[in-house]
């Protein structure tokens, strides 16, 4: 049961957006190509007034590399609706992604994107707002596990579609500041049948700190 919700959610995650177009949204995967119309959703990705300087600075830096430098900057939705084509959920209902959840710019997760095929890697660059506090001033432990799963989950996703976390684990060797900028960086070690193996590291903005280490491991679906 677990395991078919898993396949109709995470079924066709290939999802391209026209950055030029304003009311079309086109999502394909095998076999069907299809345009919704409908208002062209927020890339949350993008940056906002809340993002600080060590974060706007490294979003430039990622940016200056996606002009043949190997990286690409992946779009963020507030919706699974928005990412997944063909989604088996009514698109009325409310639904809002766990990372995308607050209103207000800056109180929640902050982070943007960039993944390189070549590499396996995908690295996100995050800057924990206050409502995700753990220890007074610092950030819950829970919700860096969450933003290591969504970058490396979003890294095996694009490498190979559908996946469901099997296994995560994490050593937490220096907290991580609420407010500061680190770099979560995630990457594909290697494949076997269905099992992706990922490894994620969080550095600080000036790479001087590490603050977590991690492996974990993804399941493929549809296979
Ligand atoms: C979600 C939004 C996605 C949006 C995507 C948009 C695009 C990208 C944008 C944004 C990215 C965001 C990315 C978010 C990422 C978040 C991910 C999650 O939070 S996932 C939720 C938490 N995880 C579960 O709830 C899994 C629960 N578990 C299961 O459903 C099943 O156990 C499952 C699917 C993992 C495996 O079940 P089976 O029945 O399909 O397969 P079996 O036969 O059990 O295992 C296959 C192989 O894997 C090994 N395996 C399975 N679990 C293992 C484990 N824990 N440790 C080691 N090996 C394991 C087995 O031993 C087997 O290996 P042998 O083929 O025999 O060699």
């Amino acid at each position: 049961m677990l395991r078919n919700c898993a396949r109709l959610l995470l079924r066709g995650t290939a999802l391209s957006v026209r950055p030029q177009a304003v009311h079309s949204v086109r999502c394909s995967f095998p076999g069907i190509t299809r345009t919704f119309a409908e208002e062209q959703p927020r890339d949350y990705g993008f940056p906002n007034a809340t993002w600080n300087s060590n974060m706007m600075g490294l979003y430039q830096t990622y940016l200056a590399q996606c002009n043949g430098g190997g990286w690409r900057k992946i779009p963020s939705y507030n919706t699974t609706v928005h990412h997944i084509a063909g989604d088996p959920l009514d698109p009325a209902r409310e639904t809002r992604l766990f990372t995308r959840n607050l209103d207000q710019d800056g109180d929640g997760f902050e982070y943007c994107m960039f993944y390189n095929k070549a590499e396996r890697r995908m690295v996100c660059l995050f800057q924990p707002g206050p409502y995700l506090e753990g220890p007074p001033g610092y950030t819950h432990g829970g919700c860096i596990a969450t933003i290591i799963d969504s970058t490396a989950g979003a890294g095996a996703v694009y490498l190979c579609g559908s996946v469901m976390t099997a296994n995560l684990n994490i050593n937490y060797k220096n907290p991580i500041r609420l407010g500061s900028t680190v770099i979560v960086d995630s990457k594909v070690e290697k494949i076997e049948n269905r099992k992706v193996y990922t490894t994620c590291h969080i550095r600080s903005h000036d790479d001087t700190v590490l603050h977590t280490e991690s492996t974990v491991l993804f399941i493929k679906l549809n296979v």
